[in-house]
């Protein structure tokens, strides 16, 4: 060899090991980044045989190094290491797959895989990139169930708006005695039982105790209707879960109503319709102040008012045996009864006049009642109560075309109080048509005295107000006018 070949090969032997150990440092660079990532690091070959997995790999999916090498990714899931493959998927699709798995040691984890491709166009490679998401999932849960507790909040608070704005008119002696008593039991902590047909406003009273009472600085109103929860759900609705109590239950577990009203006011409508074996339940609670959770074993402190109300006999359905006695007398310490609106006529015209007012303004009208139809509402009986009366007022001031309501308006059930007539008289007439049209002219001008006005007299008769007038003017031109203005 000459001296110049010589010098060239020791260059280049120079050059070589150089580059031989820039080669080796970005090796061991790029082996520290991948041993060193958080995510999950998987290769795999076109078969899905693991080539090389990073430690967090292990973390994540219970995989052990060196034991998985040369494993597939198929055996992993036949073994219920895993319960998906992005590798077997890339080799199915021949493209970027990304899959959520759950693992072996409980991680729910995100999956990318990425194929590499030969100089023959055949996937090579798979790379893959396991994600922990798990911390990712609990933190959207928790979130979940902040915005649920957020927009329960919100409507507690909208609930608290609309109270502050909700008028109960209370004009009669009766109405008026329910509301001194509210007051006066709103300073003490007893559990009030609010008897009453449905719609004479016992939940408008539970939320007056509420607001009147020191709780209302401290906690919220909840009523709870439980006669609509789902027997199944009411348990752990009312008290809660522990995590795990039943299949989809949440992880977390959730705090019941009695936890979530904490130093409030706890209205339990309908509480007639508790099943029997949540009754005990219920007693047990108001009685200790301690509220177990579903699944759990450790009881908790809890300080929440009962506020209870039916339309049913409670009295009637513990002597059948359908509601435990000393259920009954717990909630029944300070019973308040909500007379009927036909016992409180008085309240009728002024409630309707409210919601009228209400209506009008909602709907940017201005229709009034005339006497006649106040008349007919006053001498309603009104079965659905106050609720019956606000739902035919909205309605009269949405369909009275206009300005005035007027009996024909009211649908016909309501003008009950115009009872049927009994028309007792000697005919003058003789022939049969004379007497027709005598019994014609006597019983129209019976009705319209009867009712108070032709208005309500059409309505009874069940013929149009002009065809009433037509008839009055034709029986006027007769020989036997009965019919004066
Ligand atoms: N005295 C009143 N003044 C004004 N509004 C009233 C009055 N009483 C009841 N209301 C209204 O009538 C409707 C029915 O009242 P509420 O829901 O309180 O009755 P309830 O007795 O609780 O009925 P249910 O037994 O069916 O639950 C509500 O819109 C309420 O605001």
């Amino acid at each position: 060899m000459s001296h110049v070949e010589e010098t060239i090969n020791q260059e280049l032997l120079e050059h070589l090991r150089k580059r031989n150990d820039e080669l080796e440092h970005q090796n061991r660079d790029l082996l520290g980044m991948l041993e060193n990532s958080y995510d999950g690091l998987l290769i795999a070959d076109n078969e899905s045989r693991i080539l090389y997995i990073n430690p967090s790999i292990e973390r994540i999916m219970g995989l052990k190094y060196p034991d998985s090498i040369g494993q597939t990714t198929r055996e992993q899931i036949e073994k219920g290491i895993t319960d998906a493959s992005a590798t077997l998927k890339v080799i199915e699709s021949g493209q970027k797959e990304t899959v959520v798995i759950n693992t072996i040691n409980g991680k729910i984890a995100l999956s990318t895989g990425v194929p590499s491709y030969d100089s023959n166009g055949k996937i090579h490679r798979v790379y893959c990139n396991v994600r922990d998401i798990t911390d990712l999932n609990q933190l959207k849960q928790k979130h979940q169930q902040t915005q649920v507790l957020a927009s329960k909040y919100l409507a507690e608070l909208n609930q608290l708006k609309k109270n502050n704005n909700s008028e109960i008119i209370a004009h009669s002696k009766e109405m008026r005695k329910v509301i001194d008593l509210a007051y006066r039991v709103a300073n003490v902590d007893s559990s009030v039982l609010l008897l009453g047909e449905s719609g004479v406003g016992k939940d408008l009273i539970a939320k007056i105790i509420h607001k009147a009472s020191p709780r209302n600085e401290a906690g919220l109103f909840l009523k709870i209707n439980c006669g609509a929860i789902p027997e199944n759900l009411l348990e752990s609705e009312l008290f809660g879960y522990e995590t795990g109590a039943f299949t989809g239950a949440s992880k977390e577990g959730k705090a019941g109503y009695f936890e979530f009203v904490n130093k409030g006011t706890l209205f339990l409508d309908e509480i007639g319709d508790l099943p029997k074996n949540m009754q005990v339940k219920l007693l047990n609670v108001i009685q200790d102040q301690k509220v177990t959770r579903v699944g759990g074993v450790k009881p908790r402190e809890i300080d929440v008012r009962i506020l209870a109300a039916t339309n049913k006999n409670l009295e009637e359905m513990v002597t059948h045996g359908l509601f435990r006695e000393d259920l009954y007398y717990r909630l029944n310490v300070l019973p308040i009864t909500i007379p009927p609106l036909r016992e409180r006529r008085e309240d009728i015209l002024l409630i309707a006049q409210h919601y009228a007012d209400h209506f009008n303004k909602k709907y940017n009208l201005n229709v009034k009642f005339s006497k006649e139809a106040i008349e007919i509402l006053s001498k309603y009986d009104w079965p659905g109560n106050v609720r019956e009366l606000t739902n035919l007022v909205e309605r009269l001031i949405i369909i009275a075309q206009e300005t005035v309501i007027t009996p024909e308006h009211i649908p016909p059930k309501y003008h009950s109080a115009c009872e049927p007539l009994t028309l007792e008289y000697n005919y003058q007439a003789k022939t049969l048509n004379d007497a027709m049209e005598e019994f014609e002219n006597r019983y129209i001008a019976q009705m319209i005295t009867h009712c108070g006005s032709r208005e309500e007299a059409a309505v009874q008769l069940d013929i149009s107000l002009s065809s009433l007038t037509r008839r009055i003017r034709r029986l006027r031109r007769s020989k036997l006018a009965f019919i004066n203005d």
